[in-house]
């Protein structure tokens, strides 16, 4: 990340999972009408301006769901912009102004009826550098239900959660301790457990391992692509061979803010239409 403050502090954590009882005008997951049979997110003429300079130009397209999207391109292209846009975590950054659709699920996430803490409960958020709570590992996952006030079979949705996120087997026989001590790729995993809890329907995750050793990185990997059989991923990574390793579609952002390709994975890295992306995949710049 060239500007890392627009991912790890434009939030408290608080912001992140808390939520009001009102859905703000997005229905419910299984009341929700895709705007096509698979399309769960989907981007028309969005354009993103920080003051005067424009990080996200004329964006279009449509987020699958249950599939990995990655985002990828050269540093400061838009990638955490546009991924900031999905859950509106851009309306914490008082520069910020998008212009364009940002829908999900056909709904318009700028309508003026939506209420961004109950939009972020359904989009959850990962960060490059996890940021578990000073809270035990429970407490950690049980946070967003007590705040939602949902602690109806509490530990088995905490247990539910860190199965899901592939930790319960490193963490059953530790819960009162506190998250911080976990290795970071731990943590990374119980930061996932955590936005798995609130039940999302969307899991945003903006270079989720790039703070990782490879070991660890394999093993977020892996919960990814696990991850995508039950939610919508859409990840932001620097890393090529990640991106084709774990996503089905990639997005390619150049340099200005303009997606200059967005289709299957395997035809991006294999058969770019645009030459500028070709360049950029076998490293010609960026
Ligand atoms: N909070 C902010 N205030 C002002 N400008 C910003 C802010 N956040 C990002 N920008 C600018 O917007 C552009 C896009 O930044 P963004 O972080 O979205 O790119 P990125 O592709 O995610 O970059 P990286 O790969 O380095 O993380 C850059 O020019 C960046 O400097």
């Amino acid at each position: 990340m060239n500007d890392d403050t627009t991912t790890t502090s434009v939030a408290t954590d608080d912001q992140l999972i808390e939520t009001d009882p009102g859905m703000g005008g997005l229905s419910e997951r299984e009341e929700s009408t895709p705007v096509t049979e698979s399309t769960v997110i989907e981007s028309r003429h969005l354009n993103v301006w920080y003051n005067d300079t424009q990080a996200i130009r004329d964006v279009s397209m449509e987020i699958p769901e249950n599939q990995v999207t990655a985002m990828i391109g050269p540093s400061g292209c838009g990638k955490s912009t546009f991924l900031r846009c999905i859950n509106r975590m851009n309306d914490l950054i008082d520069a910020a102004r998008v212009e364009g659709e940002l829908l999900f699920n056909g709904k318009d996430v700028y309508d003026e009826d939506v209420d961004p803490v109950a939009l972020r409960r359904r989009i959850g958020m990962v960060f490059q550098q996890p940021n578990p709570f000073p809270k035990s590992i429970y407490d950690n996952v049980a946070y967003g239900l007590r705040v939602q006030d949902r602690t109806d079979n509490l530990d088995e949705r905490v247990e539910r959660a860190l199965k899901r996120a592939a930790l319960w087997d490193e963490v059953s026989d530790q819960l009162d301790e506190s998250g911080l001590e976990l290795s970071g790729g731990q943590q990374q995993r119980l930061c996932i457990a955590r936005a798995i809890a609130a039940d999302p329907e969307v899991i945003l995750m903006d270079e989720p391992a790039s703070a990782l050793d490879p070991v660890a990185t394999s093993k977020i990997e892996d919960l990814i692509d696990d991850l995508s059989e039950e939610y919508t991923v859409v990840i932001v990574t620097h890393n090529m061979q990640q991106a084709a390793r774990i996503s089905d579609k990639t997005a390619v952002f150049l340099t200005g803010g303009e997606l200059v390709e967005f289709g299957n994975t395997n035809e991006i890295f294999e058969n770019p239409e645009s030459d500028r992306v070709e360049d950029y995949i076998t490293g010609k710049f960026g």
